[in-house]
């Protein structure tokens, strides 16, 4: 038992360190693996703070949860399918992003990824910062009064190098990561919450800022914007990340499962920890629930600032990890480890800069909004591609195949029209906290925010209608649809093989390949057999 956990481990590198489809072998059927780690990059301080936002913003305690509540459940409804990519695919998010973008199209993507996943971990860290300033000041270290400029970005660069050491060792050390730490991390939280709505008057039926309650359009308006960024920017914000984790889930793991366990291991935590800080926000706009808990409760200091800890830890391996595999999507040959180490130093720039923003509110709404703008996009053509046009296929090796020996068009322009028009689109119709991202079309609506709604419907109709002609020519569903102009679809079946058919180590034990597949050589070159 222990010798198949311990090669299945040195396979798990073994692909991780060169992408390539994650053959069936290599997979775990265990789900919990899954729960453990979507909970675990949301068990963080950011989603208390993501729930005081909207007090902060000016919602009434039931509109903020009502915000959190619908805009996670819509993003968390479109996550559970780009899970399901990655068990289907054995793809990471933006190795998928080359089946329809094009083998060198790709890169745009997959350069935006990088980037993202560079600012998430730098904002995940800077954002409790502060937070740990107050509670290092209430345990007598700081004066809370000072910048401490020396103290935060030493805190930032104790906690980035531990996200280097765990993410430098792979998926397995994430999972194992989230795996022990989850445990204790949630009776912290429990006994936060205990604490927080027994013990603390909570006004439960907080309307909003005296004086300044929103009602009809305007109150309408503020929670479409509010939505926007806490509840869908943040849900859909995972969307480019699912598949480079549920790649490594055996696809004899029925769907439905694995959906209902990733979807709700986020949905939970958000909801829980927006709760805590919209509801101790009643009590006072500015305050922070770590410090509130702490100020009335000294005895939970130590308990609390590890709980702090811990979050962006956990929250940030995620990221870090995707950074690695999406510029092994640029075809960068730097191998996943030094890129680890790369990504640490990368983000502390970013904790950096974000420490020299004036606005905390503003910075953070602008950062989740833009988030929005790329992955609704993104994700809508990918939903066109892989659950419309490419619904069929079981194989996807020819999305590994290098630039040289790829049958993929170098850059396909249905996608770039279809992304660039989404932008635009989310643009539009985004209603942001700085005027910069505040869009005509929002603006004319009297602030109603509808950004993730238009770039994905935009960038997902524009696809489909584009993409759609050689859809139906195709002679054969297992062609991939994205292939050059010079091949022809019988061409590319008989040197490439049927993409309907999958690869024998595909198969989960159990299950027998179908006759066809037993064709083939393994490569999944199979010639076609009329
Ligand atoms: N919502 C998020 C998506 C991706 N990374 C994060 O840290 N957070």
């Amino acid at each position: 038992m222990k010798e198949a956990a311990s090669s299945s481990e040195t396979v798990t590198q073994e692909v991780e360190d060169t992408l390539q489809p994650v053959p069936e072998h290599a997979r775990t059927t265990k789900l919990s693996g899954q729960f453990w780690i979507w909970a675990g990059a949301n068990v963080a301080p950011i989603n208390w703070i993501l729930g005081a936002l909207g007090i902060q913003l000016g919602l009434s305690f039931a509109d903020t949860m009502t915000v959190l509540i619908i805009g996670n459940l819509i993003g968390m409804a479109g996550f559970g399918f780009f899970v399901l990519l990655g068990q289907k695919t054995g793809a990471t998010g933006m190795l998928l992003a080359r089946g329809a973008f094009g083998r060198r199209g790709g890169y745009l993507p997959a350069a935006i990824q990088a980037i993202v996943a560079i600012g998430w971990a730098a904002v995940n860290t800077w954002i409790i910062l502060d937070l740990v300033m107050a509670l290092f000041g209430l345990i007598g270290w700081v004066d809370p009064a000072q910048q401490n400029l020396g103290w935060r970005l030493g805190v930032a660069a104790v906690i980035m190098a531990i996200q280097v050491i765990i993410c430098y060792r792979g998926y397995k050390a994430i999972a194992r990561f989230e795996r022990w730490t989850m445990p204790p991390t949630l009776i912290v939280l429990v006994a936060m919450s205990i604490i927080a709505w027994t013990q603390l008057d909570i006004d439960w039926s907080y309307a909003g800022p005296a004086g300044a309650v929103l009602t009809g359009g305007e109150r309408f308006a503020a929670m479409s914007g509010i939505m926007t960024a806490i509840g869908i920017g943040w849900g859909i914000g995972w969307f480019t990340y699912a598949p480079d984790y549920s790649r490594f889930v055996s696809t004899s793991v029925k769907p439905a499962k694995l959906f209902a366990t990733s979807a709700l291991g986020q949905f939970l935590p958000v909801v829980w920890l927006g709760l805590l800080g919209a509801s101790l926000a009643t009590k006072n706009g500015a305050a922070d629930p770590g410090e509130l808990i702490v100020s009335n409760f000294g005895v939970m200091a130590i308990p609390v600032i590890l709980l702090v800890i811990h979050g962006p830890i956990a929250t940030n391996i995620i990221n870090m990890y995707t950074f690695s595999v999406a510029v092994q999507a640029l075809d960068v040959k730097i191998s996943r480890k030094a890129l680890s180490i790369v990504v640490g130093v990368l983000a502390m720039v970013g904790v950096w800069l974000f420490t020299l923003t004036p606005d905390f509110g503003e910075t953070l709404d602008s950062w989740l909004i833009s988030i929005v703008a790329w992955v609704a996009t993104w994700g809508g053509i990918m939903a066109v591609h892989y659950f419309v046009f490419e619904r069929h296929h079981r194989n996807f090796d020819y999305l590994f195949l290098s630039p040289t020996d790829t049958h993929l068009k170098a850059f396909n322009p249905i996608a770039f029209i279809a992304f660039f028009a989404g932008i635009i689109a989310t643009w539009l119709f985004m209603y942001g906290a700085i005027p910069a991202f505040q869009g005509p079309i929002a603006t004319a609506m009297g602030g109603v925010d509808l950004s993730w709604l238009a770039g994905t419907v935009v960038a997902a109709g524009l696809y489909l209608a584009l993409g759609w002609p050689r859809f139906k020519s195709r002679i054969h569903a297992g062609v991939p649809l994205g292939i050059r102009q010079d091949l022809s679809d019988r061409e590319v079946l008989n040197t490439r093989g049927n993409a309907v058919i999958p690869r024998p180590d595909q198969v989960p034990a159990g299950e027998t390949a179908s006759a066809t597949a037993a064709d083939t050589e393994g490569t999944g070159n199979a010639p076609v057999h009329a």
